[in-house]
């Protein structure tokens, strides 16, 4: 269903649509955004809310997955759509991608969907993994991280496949901590990070599995500007109007210059590296190691 609303001198394009297992997305207002002043409509069943201002082009994607918006297959669906209507969409510049929830950017792959799994169950969910990754990387738009909040494993993987990340200020850590759950970063992730901070200091944050306060992120070149969470997402706003000053074409043209031999080698080891998830993930020590991070995770509290 596509409707339009006209609000604030702004039309707003809003359509419901139902995704596989039931995800949805939807173009609606976000309620902090200075883009935003359509029509707020929301269920709770809706796992990516999306907002897309038709004047700037800018959509804001909030990842809306309870409590930690961990990438589990639905939400790891919705976001693979979500990025695809957006890049088919000629109308659509930017991507601001966001959590709806503040404090919790996002606390990575759902580990339940990698804990007493069959082998088929991994490969499949890998796979999903692999398809949203190569969506948000390859994207044509201009991709901002507006990190509001946690952003371990998963969650790092999507600030780094974005072209910007502004994360907030305070008590809250990025990075790939995978080690730590007896898992190996792929090739592609490990990649990005080299890219990101530089080789040494990649190496040794993927070995020990480093997660970093927001002000290490920052000196690292891991994230790349700093602000009082409540800040984050106008912030985002007016980088994202800096980088549309640039003609979309070159920088969509640099952009994939620079990324397509990474999109490449994962699209030619597709299968490759789902055997070795499937392989390392379903091992009795790696189930043990993932077990007991999960006890952790509860016995926090
Ligand atoms: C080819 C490659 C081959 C082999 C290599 C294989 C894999 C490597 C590649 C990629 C791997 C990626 C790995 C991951 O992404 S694994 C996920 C790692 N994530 C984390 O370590 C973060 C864990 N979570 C946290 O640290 C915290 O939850 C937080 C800081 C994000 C938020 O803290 P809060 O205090 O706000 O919330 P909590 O009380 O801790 O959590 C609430 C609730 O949510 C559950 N939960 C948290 N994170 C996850 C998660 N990632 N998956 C599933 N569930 C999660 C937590 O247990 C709580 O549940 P209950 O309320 O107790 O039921």
């Amino acid at each position: 269903m596509a409707t339009f609303i006209a609000s604030g001198g702004r039309v707003w394009r809003k359509f419901v649509k139902t995704f596989p297992l039931g995800s949805n997305l939807s173009l609606k207002r976000s309620p902090t955004s200075a883009l935003a002043n359509g029509r707020l409509s929301s269920t709770s069943s809706e796992n990516v809310l999306v907002s897309k201002d038709e004047k700037s082009g800018i959509a804001t994607v909030r990842m809306n997955n309870p409590p930690v918006n961990s990438l589990n297959t639905a939400l790891l669906l919705s976001l693979r759509s979500c990025f695809e209507e957006l890049e088919k969409d000629k109308s659509c510049r930017a991507l601001i991608l966001t959590s709806n929830k503040p404090k919790v950017f996002c606390a990575g792959l759902d580990i339940l969907e990698l804990y007493q799994k069959s082998p088929d169950y991994v490969g499949q969910f890998w796979e999903k993994v692999q398809d949203m990754w190569l969506s948000l990387y390859g994207s044509r738009l201009v991709t901002m991280a507006a990190i509001n909040g946690h952003s371990p494993a998963g969650g790092c993987l999507l600030s780094l496949a974005c072209d910007y990340r502004i994360m907030a200020e305070g008590n809250f850590v990025i990075g790939l901590n995978e080690t730590q759950l007896d898992l190996v970063a792929p090739f592609w992730l490990r990649q990005m990070m080299v890219d990101a901070i530089g080789y040494r200091q990649a190496e040794m944050a993927l070995m020990v599995g480093a997660l970093y306060p927001s002000n290490k992120a920052l000196q690292l070149g891991l994230v790349d500007k700093l602000v009082p969470i409540e800040d984050v997402q106008t912030v985002a706003e007016e980088e994202v109007k800096n980088w549309l000053k640039i003609p979309d074409q070159a920088r969509a043209i640099t952009k994939m210059a620079s990324r397509k031999p990474l999109l490449d080698e994962l699209r030619k080891r597709k299968q490759e590296d789902i055997q070795t998830f499937r392989d390392e993930t379903t091992r009795e020590s790696v189930q043990l190691s993932i077990q007991q991070y999960l006890d952790k995770l509860k016995a926090k509290k």
